[in-house]
């Protein structure tokens, strides 16, 4: 079985709620009849039920909650938390309702906050910063956890690099120009997701433009100075740095450029310098190697709220919400 068919079996078995509140979308009703014909999750979607019916298209909903902001008889309970959570930033009452009748993704964040929901995925039509602020201000990052960020897993066609061409790609979405602690906490954080989703020991490769020491600026020194945070911080993980990508990847550029390195040559989870980085890494196997492509999802926050590419298509969300049901029951 491959990487996404065992995640979509593991979510049959917990049946998890996860909000999709991007109602305006094709692909979310294309996905949404997907997933509830394979029961990998129950759905909420998110709008009056007019809204909703011009929206689908053919795609055949039934089953999924149809929850509309106006009349749901929880929006007031929504409201009075929300001015709570955001009173030291200066959130009115009046505020907080317009901002909740009108942005469905603050709704489906509040709905995953009350626990009325599980988790959520967004992203397909609104960009990461407008998808993860919500979050970011209403669920915060989890306990014993410095940082969020957002990380990718991406499935390589016969590969047989990483994981039998699993990965864990990190920072690729939120976090654009980490410090070295914050390189620390993402490796720590990526580890963690990379053993939580794929099941095998994480080898976490720091990755640079230069290898052990081969070049010199402040850049490198950032990576270099993150490795010996995240080895500190976490002595029984499989983490080294800083390495270039084929020395990560490849066992004989890594013998040769970082020898007697128990991760270079095959690494299975790779940080990112920063969000240039990531980024763009990501996307270049997504569409030159023809890479399943998984995310950006959110790791150290409180509860799973994920994001997808704008580029997405209704097989991703299908996919991104799979792994969302497995994050949640890994909470
Ligand atoms: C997500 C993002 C919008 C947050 O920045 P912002 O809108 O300026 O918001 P702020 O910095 O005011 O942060 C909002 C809240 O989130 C919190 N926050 C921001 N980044 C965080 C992080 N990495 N981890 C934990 N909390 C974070 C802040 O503490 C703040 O909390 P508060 O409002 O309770 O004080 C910003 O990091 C961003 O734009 N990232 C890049 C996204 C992107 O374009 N990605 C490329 C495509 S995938
Ligand atoms: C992850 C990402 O790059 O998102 P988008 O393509 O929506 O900017």
């Amino acid at each position: 079985m491959g990487f996404i068919d065992e995640i979509k079996a593991k979510a049959k078995s917990c049946k998890k709620t996860i909000v999709l509140p991007e109602s305006e979308d094709i692909r979310t009703y294309e996905a949404a009849e997907a997933i509830l014909k394979e029961g990998t999750a129950n759905l909420v979607l998110i709008g009056s039920e007019e809204e909703i019916a011009k929206n689908k298209g053919d795609f055949d909903i039934t089953g999924a909650t149809i929850v509309d902001p106006a009349t749901y008889e929880k929006t007031d309970e929504y409201v009075a938390t929300l001015v709570e959570l955001r009173k030291k930033k200066g959130m009115t009452e009046e505020q907080a309702r317009e901002i909740l009748l009108t942005n469905y993704l603050y709704y489906g964040v509040m709905m995953v906050k009350m626990k009325d929901a599980d988790g959520m995925v967004s992203g397909a039509c609104h960009s990461t910063a407008d998808t993860l602020r919500p979050c970011l201000q209403i669920l915060k990052t989890k306990p014993g956890t410095k940082l969020v960020s957002a990380f990718f897993v991406m499935v390589v066609p016969d590969c047989d690099m990483g994981e039998n061409g699993t990965f864990v790609f990190a920072d690729c979405g939120l976090n654009q120009n980490p410090t070295s602690e914050e390189l620390a906490a993402i490796a720590q954080s990526s580890a963690e997701s990379f053993k939580q989703l794929v099941g095998a020991d994480p080898r976490v490769a720091m990755l640079s433009y230069s290898t052990m020491g081969s070049a010199k600026h402040d850049d490198v020194t950032k990576v270099q100075e993150a490795v010996k945070i995240a080895k500190a911080e976490n002595p029984d993980l499989m983490l080294d740095g800083e390495m270039q990508l084929d020395a990560a990847l490849v066992p004989s550029v890594g013998a040769a450029k970082a020898p007697g390195s128990q991760v270079a040559g095959k690494a299975n989870t790779l940080i990112f310098p920063n969000l240039d980085a990531g980024n763009i890494g990501y996307k270049l196997v997504q569409r030159l190697a023809k890479a399943e492509a998984y995310g950006p999802m959110t790791q150290g926050i409180a509860a799973p709220v994920n994001d997808l590419s704008r580029g997405c298509s209704a097989k991703d969300i299908e996919g991104v919400v799979a792994i969302t049901a497995v994050q949640c029951q890994n909470q």
